[in-house]
C-alpha cells in the first residue's frame, strides 16, 4: 500500500535527518518504526504526509508516486495523520473540534449527524464531554478526539506518532485497543512507539531506524531473534 524508495529529508538544506530510507507497509497491517531517541522517526512521518519535502526519494502509495502532495491532497487520497501533539483546538470544545473537521462537509447537515454520532458511539466518553474545551480534557480523552478527527475522512493509511508519549499506563492501554480495532477494521497504520514492547506486540512488521538509516526490518518472528539484539544494544529491554 505504502512504499518509502530512499528518502532523504531534513530541516535545512545541507542537514540530513533521513539519509535514503527505504519500507513497506503492507494493506491492513500494522507497521512500526523504531529507534532510538532522534533517529529521525518522526521526521520519516512528517516526511510522508507532506509536511516535509524530501531532499531525494519517492514515496509511493497505491502504485502512485504521492511524493510532492501536499497534506491537504494526501488526505484525498486516504491518508491521515496523528501527530504527537498537534491536532486538535484547545480552545474548542469537543464537538466543535469534531465539527471544524468536518468543515468539507458542513452544507450536508446529515453527514455531519452521522459522522459525529459514529465518533460518539465509538468513543462515548466523547459524547459525555462533548461541550469541554479539549484542552480541559486528560491526555487519553485529547488522544480520542485526536483519533476521532483523523477518522472523520474515513482514511485507509494512518500514520501514528508516538500516541502513548505522557500518557498513563491505562490510558496508554485504551490507545493499543484502539490500534488493534481500526486493523481489525481493515485499516494500515504506519506507527512510531516509544514502548518498544508494547509496539511489537501490536505489529506484524517492524523497522529499526538508527541515526536516519533502516538498520533492520523484519516481521513479529523476526523480532525474536535479531531484533531483541539490536533494542538491547540500545539498553533496552523487552
Ligand atoms: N523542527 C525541527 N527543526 C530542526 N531540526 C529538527 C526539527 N525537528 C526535529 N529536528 C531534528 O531532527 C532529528 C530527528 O528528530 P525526530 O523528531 O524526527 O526524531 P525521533 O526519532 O522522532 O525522536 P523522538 O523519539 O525523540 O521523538 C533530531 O536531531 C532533531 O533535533
Amino acid at each position: 500500500m505504502l512504499r518509502v524508495e530512499n528518502l532523504s529529508s531534513g530541516y535545512h538544506k545541507d542537514i540530513n535527518v533521513l539519509n535514503g530510507v527505504s519500507l513497506e507497509v503492507k494493506k491492513g497491517t500494522i507497521t512500526s518504526v523504531l529507534g532510538p531517541n532522534g533517529s529521525g522517526k518522526s521526521t520519516l512521518l512528517k516526511t510522508i504526509y507532506g509536511y516535509l519535502k524530501p531532499f531525494s526519494g519517492r514515496v509511493i502509495y497505491n502504485g502512485e508516486d504521492v511524493t510532492n502532495l501536499p497534506p491537504h491532497e494526501k488526505i484525498k487520497k486516504g491518508i491521515a495523520y496523528i501527530s504527537q501533539e498537534h491536532g486538535i483546538f484547545h480552545s474548542l470544545t469537543v464537538e466543535e473540534n469534531l465539527k471544524a473537521g468536518m468543515w468539507i462537509y458542513r452544507k450536508n447537515k446529515e453527514l455531519v449527524k452521522e459522522k459525529l454520532k459514529a465518533v460518539y458511539d465509538r468513543f462515548p466518553i466523547l459524547k459525555e464531554k462533548r461541550n469541554v474545551k479539549a484542552g480541559f480534557l486528560s491526555g487519553g480523552q485529547q488522544k480520542l478526539l485526536q483519533f476521532s478527527v483523523a477518522l472523520l475522512s474515513n482514511p485507509e493509511l494512518i500514520l501514528v506518532d508516538e500516541p502513548t508519549a505522557g500518557l498513563s499506563p491505562i490510558a496508554s492501554e485504551e490507545v493499543y485497543e484502539i490500534l488493534k480495532e481500526l486493523k481489525r477494521e481493515g485499516k494500515t497504520i504506519l506507527l512510531v512507539e516509544q514502548n518498544l514492547r508494547k509496539a511489537i506486540e501490536v505489529s506484524d512488521f517492524a523497522y529499526v531506524l538508527e541515526l536516519g538509516k533502516i538498520r533492520y526490518g523484519g516481521d513479529r518472528e523476526d523480532f525474536e531473534r535479531g531484533l531483541k539484539r539490536i533494542l538491547s544494544v540500545w539498553g533496552f529491554e523487552l
